[in-house]
């Protein structure tokens, strides 16, 4: 007998589709099964938020920050058991997965003020009357997360689609449906109406389901760039609906004249390898100067890579890289290892992969000789080099791409940061930072096949609502000028 894993009106149902599961990737054994929503379900669940919607959405928004602010501390009663369910559905270790936990706490209240500088209410008075501006909710929302930060970011579409007032439909990843389910536990404990976010389970067809049911009214999505476009497909046609898409990136790091190579050092691995490079904004080109400062720096990073430690999610001794996400997801960066080598790449330091596990180490391929570099998204550690003798050229080639995620420049000269900051095409952009590990309290998206230009984390806000533009007088009277040619 299946487990209930799918939340509906405020009860736990079994699915009653297909069944699937979820592995620890670390040593490839089963860890969660349970059967997906059909299409049926999805549609119940949608009634059950449709009906939901009224008697949350009329709630002050007080009262909906207080319901909110439970299920922080839900969450930080039970952080150990959210950081460790995350650890062992993904492979990422407790260090990270810890500081994940934390970041869903620390969303709620920069989701509070956010609403509040973003969307509250802003009253001015009129020589008759006064203009009011207020913010309403869409009304049913489809919420779609990913697995790399399968508690974070979907946290980041839920609490701020609350907040406003709207009701959710949450589709979590297929790789990690356990993490979901003890998600929507703490929201259940939290003391959420029932009704207010519901939790569909399952795989593509789920997905689909969902987004192509036409009784939703918004959809906030993070993931792939081409799961985003087959969900811009389902939902299309439908131009008076909010989507949000947060995408993937092809991310450019370019050194430049940088004095401290450890530092230098540093910034790359933390942006190109954390999360075993399982981050939407990790670098996955990096650009070093031809000559001796980027031999230098070439030669410290390999020793660096060759370095870290990647281990098991709970080992004493914690890792820097825990395992990926799949067997599946090992074996594509494997693949695409393969393909730069056949192109003409240079494997500096070539990857390898534990069989029957998730376990690759870090890699890099040094491509500057590649003509036709492909621009895909190698989401895993994968590092490829490119030699330039040009800043602008540099530039260039970082902007040779679909994508347009995130961007950075190591570099101790300001006038070189502010022109690439300038000529750089991505929607972060950092100077002497790694790329990775965004602040909530800042917008977060990217432009091209990263996103569709409705930034996510402390500019979520503003897709959850909508702006209604008021003029208004307590009592019908007439204006002091009439118009001409009008006689009362
Ligand atoms: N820009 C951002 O904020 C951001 C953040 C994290 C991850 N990402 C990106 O996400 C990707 C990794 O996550 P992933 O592999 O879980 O993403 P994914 O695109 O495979 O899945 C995302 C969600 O879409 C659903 N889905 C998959 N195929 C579907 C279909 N055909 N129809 C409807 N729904 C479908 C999945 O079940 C999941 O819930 C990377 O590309 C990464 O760059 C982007
Ligand atoms: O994998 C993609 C997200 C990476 C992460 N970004 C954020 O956490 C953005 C902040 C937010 O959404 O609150 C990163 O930059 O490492």
């Amino acid at each position: 007998m299946t487990h209930a894993a799918q939340f509906i009106n405020g009860q736990w149902l079994a699915g009653e589709g297909a069944e699937f599961s979820s592995l620890n990737p670390a040593k490839g054994e089963v860890i969660w099964s349970a059967t997906a929503a059909t299409a049926e379900q999805v549609d119940a669940a949608i009634k059950a938020a449709r009906e939901a919607f009224y008697s949350w959405t009329d709630l002050t928004f007080e009262q909906r920050l207080e319901i909110v602010k439970k299920f922080a501390e839900q969450l930080a009663e039970n952080k150990d058991e959210l950081a460790n369910a995350i650890a062992l559905e993904t492979g990422k270790p407790l260090w990270e997965t810890a500081t994940e936990v934390g970041a869903m706490i620390g969303k709620i209240g920069i989701s509070e003020k956010a609403y509040l500088e973003r969307t509250g209410t802003v009253e001015n008075p009129m020589p008759q009357g006064r203009a009011v501006i207020r913010h309403k909710a869409h009304g049913v929302v489809a919420v779609f997360g990913p697995y790399n930060f399968p508690g974070h970011l979907p946290n980041g579409h839920i609490v701020p689609a609350l907040l406003a007032g709207n009701t959710v439909i949450f589709k979590p990843s297929e790789l990690t449906p356990m993490v979901a389910e003890l998600t929507l536990k703490l929201w259940e404990k939290a003391g959420l109406p029932k009704g207010v976010i519901n939790l569909v389970q399952g795989e593509v067809e789920t997905g689909k389901a969902l987004a192509s049911h036409r009784g939703i009214d918004g959809l906030f999505f993070t993931g792939s760039s081409r799961t985003g476009h087959l969900i811009h497909q389902q939902y299309g046609g439908q131009p008076g609906k909010i989507l949000a898409l947060e995408m993937g990136g092809n991310n450019p790091l370019i050194v430049k004249d940088a004095a401290d190579t450890n530092a230098v050092v540093h910034d790359i691995i933390q942006s190109a390898f954390v999360s075993s490079g399982q981050r939407c904004t990790c670098a996955r080109k990096l650009f070093l100067p031809a000559g001796e400062q980027g031999d230098v720096i070439l030669t410290k990073l390999i020793e660096a890579t060759k370095a870290i430690k990647v281990g098991f999610f709970d080992d004493e001794e914690q890792p820097f890289m825990g395992s990926m996400i799949s067997e599946a997801a090992a074996k594509s960066m494997m693949d695409a290892q393969a393909q730069l080598q056949s192109l003409g790449g240079e494997s500096l330091i070539e990857m390898t992969h534990t069989a029957g596990t998730g376990f690759v180490t870090p890699a890099i391929i040094e491509c500057t000789n590649i003509t036709d570099f492909p621009d895909d998204e190698h989401f895993g550690p994968l590092l490829k080099v490119f030699r330039y003798t040009d800043f602008d050229a540099a530039i260039e080639k970082g902007n040779d791409t679909d994508y347009g995620l995130s961007a950075g420049l190591l570099s101790d000269n300001a006038a070189d940061y502010d022109h690439f900051l300038r000529r750089i095409r991505a929607g972060i952009v950092n100077w002497n930072r790694p790329i990775t590990g965004a602040s909530s309290a800042a917008p977060f998206g990217g432009i091209g096949a990263s996103g569709n230009h409705r930034a996510s984390a402390y500019y979520a806000a503003d897709y959850c609502a909508y702006p209604v533009a008021s003029v208004e007088l307590e009592k019908v009277a007439m204006p002091a000028t009439l118009s001409p040619g009008i006689k009362i």
